[in-house]
């Protein structure tokens, strides 16, 4: 596990919701106080949901003539996308949601076993960003840095060896994905493999980290005063995510509201993250989104959050930098952004600003 990365999670534990029991979200017939978001919520969604007028951009990989025209477009206007004839197996996606699947059901106090420790960045738990608001969401996750052995163990001890090899074969496939998404975003933006020295020497950006969030929306008592994840910009270079058969996700446009991006079979959603809107000196924003639960079904999400190595400072590439568009950000880590976020979330960006 990189230890820098963890190291940000360590200097900024997060918030502690002392006054807030742990709640089996799976057992609740009716729901708490502690996850009513009534008020706050209709401050947060002010824009109404215009579903079937809006769709966010589906990319074909395979497509050389109109994938690159769409995708700058879905890049500068959603600052998100879904691709599809990505190279990725639908087995192998399959295989990580079902391991995903047998790993929420467990019983509840099975899944605390690998509970995630308030200055830890792996394990099960509320997500993170939890800690910053005063209410809780309906969700619960688990995530995954490196390999996911330690928390396996715990979970199935004498079985943990094909959750391992399972999660280990979709970071892989993620990572590869991952890199290729990197160079096709840069290329729109006439980036070129020399610009960036921390790719490595054939842009493979073999020393990039990725986090793999698992997350489950329990069915909910009162989805209407629930939140699964209050909207967020992802802290990453970019997320690839896969959802399950069941919408929830919504994306934020400007002058439109939320969206929902409904599933699309063998599709994988794809988020601008705010390490990227740096790096591309705000030509693409990052992709303000969030999740609803339902009354009927549960949902489940993959979340592959992929960053730069440690200690590389991300900074606007001097490319877009000129006389006109000087740099809108100062550098920053990932460790340290991370750190940032936990502080001033929503902030954060603007604290960078120059
Ligand atoms: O569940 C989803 O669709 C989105 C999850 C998400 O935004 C995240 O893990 O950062
Ligand atoms: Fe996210």
């Amino acid at each position: 596990m990189p230890s820098r990365l963890s190291d940000a999670f360590e200097t900024h534990p997060t918030f502690q919701h002392h006054h807030i029991q742990n709640l089996d979200l799976n057992s609740l017939q009716h729901l708490p106080d502690s996850h009513a978001w009534a008020s706050e919520l209709t401050d947060y969604s002010l824009s109404p949901d215009i579903n079937g007028l809006f769709n966010l951009p589906i990319i074909d990989l395979n497509d050389p003539i109109n994938g690159p025209k769409h995708l700058v477009h879905a890049c500068k206007t959603w600052g998100a996308f879904q691709i599809i004839n990505h190279g990725v197996s639908n087995q192998v996606v399959h295989r990580m949601e079902a391991a995903a699947k047998k790993l929420f059901s467990l019983p509840y106090e099975e899944k605390l076993k690998a509970e995630r420790f308030e200055d830890g960045a792996t394990g099960y738990g509320p997500i993170r960003i939890s800690s910053l608001f005063p209410k809780r969401m309906w969700s619960e996750g688990f995530t995954i840095v490196g390999s996911p052995i330690q928390h396996a163990r715990e979970l199935w001890p004498d079985n943990y060896t094909s959750f391992c090899d399972v999660t280990e074969e979709y970071q892989k496939e993620m990572k590869e994905l991952a890199g290729k998404l990197m160079w096709i975003v840069l290329e729109s933006l006439g980036i070129t493999k020399e610009d960036i020295s921390w790719a490595g020497p054939n842009g493979e950006f073999k020393d990039s980290v990725g986090v793999l969030q698992l997350n489950s929306y329990p069915i909910c008592p009162d989805p209407d005063r629930a939140i699964g994840i209050v909207d967020h910009t992802d802290s990453s270079l970019l997320t690839i995510l896969h959802q399950s058969n069941q919408s929830g996700l919504q994306v934020f446009r400007e002058e439109i509201g939320w969206v929902s991006v409904p599933p699309v079979e063998g599709a994988l959603v794809v988020n601008i993250g705010d390490l990227l809107h740096i790096l591309s000196n705000g030509l693409y924003p990052s992709v303000l989104h969030r999740v609803v639960v339902n009354r009927d079904r549960h949902r489940l999400s993959m979340a592959y959050l992929y960053g730069p190595p440690n200690n590389v400072e991300i900074s606007p590439l001097s490319k877009l930098v000129d006389h006109y568009h000087p740099p809108l950000y100062r550098p920053v880590t990932w460790t340290e952004y991370l750190g940032m976020k936990a502080k001033l979330f929503y902030k954060a960006l603007s604290a960078l600003r120059l």
